[in-house]
């Protein structure tokens, strides 16, 4: 405690760390709220908004908010170095969402280059940044990112994560609804991926632990992976989750900082490189810490419903992976070739 001559003391507050954060799709429909829910965050510092296009006003918007956090715009090509620089934390939320109608693998095509792209300029300008990855197919699009890395020469699978808290924070909410719990004290890991069967809520883990027959676990673990799709289909044509996904993007982010911070027991979901299964990529359980995931958890005992669901993801899965890794390949050697024309 400090103190004014004849006054009260005033409060002295522990400096936080200087942590500065970066949003590549920052204009967009998870990218504005995403930015300003980061903005609201005190453990941000400074936050810098890239997209095409659009940024200096969403910037300039949110600068006008009475908080710590420092916001900066950047739009374009020219602009993409300077808004990396110096990022311990970059959040992708870059690339087309779905219409109805389509699976998340169909925006494959336009968000793969997209994706490829923005993390070689990562792999350049700030190499030790965490990545959070949101740009759909994301069980396609973290493959592509770690094999851009690999060629880079800077990948760590510590450091890259698809963010899958969407589905934890739809499963959560779905089961607090359906058992009638209170809502702030519910938890539901959700392992594998993220699209359709590869979503596998493990409500036999959910906390707290209340009996469900069979066909509410299967009708949960059901509209769990739906959610997506129930979105896409209300909004009728106007895109996909911006709102829910901003808030879920909002808490990983805020996890990875904590644990940056040195908060010690930070637990996520996320889709990451792991040995938990024989899947390159596999979402589960991650222990957070000051450089990034500490350590996948293991599974722990899964119930033989969710076993099977485990089993019957596999061809998508793998699929999926194969397909992103096998892109970073086609398009690298196309470049070889055509420099050696
Ligand atoms: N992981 C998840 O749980 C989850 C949830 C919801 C949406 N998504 C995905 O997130 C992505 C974005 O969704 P949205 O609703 O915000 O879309 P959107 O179209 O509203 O916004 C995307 C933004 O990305 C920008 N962009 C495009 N190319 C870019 C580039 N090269 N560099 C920087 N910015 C670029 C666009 O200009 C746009 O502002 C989609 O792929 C969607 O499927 C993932
Ligand atoms: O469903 C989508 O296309 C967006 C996102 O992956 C979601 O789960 O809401």
């Amino acid at each position: 405690m400090s103190s004014v001559p004849g006054g009260k003391p005033l409060p002295v507050r522990k400096p936080l760390p200087y942590r500065r954060v970066t949003v590549l799709g920052a204009a967009g429909g998870i990218g504005q709220p995403l930015s300003m829910l980061l903005k609201l965050n005190p453990l941000v510092s400074k936050l810098s908004l890239y997209d095409i296009a659009g940024t200096p006003g969403v910037a300039t918007d949110l600068s006008h908010i009475n908080t710590r956090t420092e916001v900066h715009g950047f739009a374009g090509d020219d602009q993409l170095k300077d808004a990396l620089k110096d990022a311990d934390l970059v959040i992708i939320p870059a690339g087309v969402p779905r219409k109805p109608g389509m699976t998340r693998d169909e925006l494959f095509d336009i968000n793969a280059g997209i994706v490829k792209k923005l993390v070689q300029a990562i792999a350049k300008h700030c190499p030790f940044a965490l990545i959070n990855m949101i740009s759909n197919p994301v069980n396609s699009t973290v493959p592509i990112a770690a094999e851009v890395l690999k060629v880079e020469g800077t990948y760590d699978h510590t450091r890259l994560f698809g963010v899958t808290t969407l589905d934890v924070v739809r499963a959560r909410t779905f089961y607090a609804k359906a058992k009638n719990l209170p809502i702030e004290d519910v938890d539901v890991p959700v392992v594998g991926g993220h699209a359709g069967k590869t979503i596998l809520p493990l409500f036999s883990q959910a906390t707290p632990q209340v009996p469900l027959s069979k066909e509410e676990v299967e009708e949960l673990t059901r509209k769990t992976q739906d959610g997506g799709t129930e979105v896409v289909q209300a909004k009728a044509g106007k895109g996909s989750a911006t709102l829910s996904m901003a808030y879920a993007a909002a808490l990983f982010a805020e996890s990875c900082l904590k644990a940056m911070n040195g908060e010690p027991n930070i637990i996520e979901c996320a889709y990451v490189g792991s040995s938990v299964t024989d899947y390159p990529f596999f979402a589960s359980k991650v222990e957070l810490g000051k450089h990034g995931m500490v350590k996948a958890l293991e599974l722990g005992p899964i119930s033989k419903y969710e076993q099977t669901c485990l089993d019957e993801m596999k061809d998508e899965l793998m699929g999926s992976i194969d397909k992103g890794v096998a892109y970073v390949h086609n398009t690298e050697s196309e470049k070889i070739i055509e420099s050696l024309k």
